[in-house]
């Protein structure tokens, strides 16, 4: 039967005409694309969970190769240690401390070999190879990139080829708005991830980082505090039951 109603599920409202029901209708999402991940059995859904895992503070370590390189191509300006960043945007609080520090920072990230010099997050590598080798499980690298792109984008699909492997290169996206990529889970150090798609069809799971790990979140959202943490707990709280 074609299912004409607007279903929820995890806030995502599936479009109209875009499910055919197969009966039970629990767990029901992302069924709106040609290589959709579904199957029936003795009439009724299963799904894979899609994961999206942000980069730049997540797996790859932005703020201390920021710093590194800045220290060393500045030694005679001030600079923020890790400890005392505060807010997202590097480029900002260095520029509240004296403006000119805006450009110099910026300039950092747009050299060539910024992004692909950067380290892994501890534990980042080990838990995204698990992570892919879940059952019932998609992962997808979800990043944004520069707008100065001669560098950046390259460097991006050359850090994960490097530190993952050539398969994870099928599982990039680059977007600058994450808000219109499908999934049931966002691991990102963005407290504020906004764009066009004013409802998100994945949860924000913030990760913890030096310029967010002073902040409250207010409940239900949840932080991931380290690749140490329990991320195999907050993807089984999204399967369906
Ligand atoms: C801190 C900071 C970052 N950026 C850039 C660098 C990255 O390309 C993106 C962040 O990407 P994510 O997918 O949200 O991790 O933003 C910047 O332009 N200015 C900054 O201060
Ligand atoms: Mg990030
Ligand atoms: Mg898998």
């Amino acid at each position: 039967m074609l299912f004409l109603g607007r279903v929820f599920l995890h806030q995502q409202p599936v479009l109209p005409g875009y499910c055919i029901s197969l009966g039970i209708l629990g767990g029901l999402g992302h069924c709106n694309s040609s290589r959709s991940r579904w199957f029936s059995s003795s009439s009724s859904c299963l799904r894979r969970l899609r994961v999206l895992v942000d980069m730049d503070g997540v797996l790859a370590d932005f703020e201390g190769g920021f710093l590194q390189k800045f220290r060393i191509k500045y030694p005679e300006m001030p600079y923020i240690p890790l400890e005392d960043r505060r807010g997202f945007w590097v480029s900002e609080q260095y520029g509240q401390m004296d403006p000119e520090l805006s450009d110099k920072a910026i300039s950092i990230w747009e050299s060539k070999n910024f992004f692909i010099d950067l380290d892994p997050i501890p534990g980042a590598v080990e838990a995204m190879k698990q992570m892919a080798k879940l059952e019932e499980t998609d992962v997808f690298i979800c990043t944004s990139p520069i707008k100065k792109y001669l560098y950046c984008p390259y460097e991006k699909y050359a850090w994960v080829e490097k530190h993952l492997g050539q398969e994870f290169l099928e599982h990039i996206v680059l977007t600058r708005d994450k808000t219109v990529v499908s999934g049931d889970l966002l691991i990102d150090d963005r407290l504020d991830i906004i764009g066009a798609e004013k409802r998100p069809s994945w949860e924000h799971i913030l990760f913890t980082a030096c310029h967010n790990k002073h902040l409250e979140l207010h409940p239900p959202r949840r932080r991931l505090h380290s690749w140490a943490d329990n991320w195999k707990a907050i993807l089984d709280s999204k399967r369906p039951l």
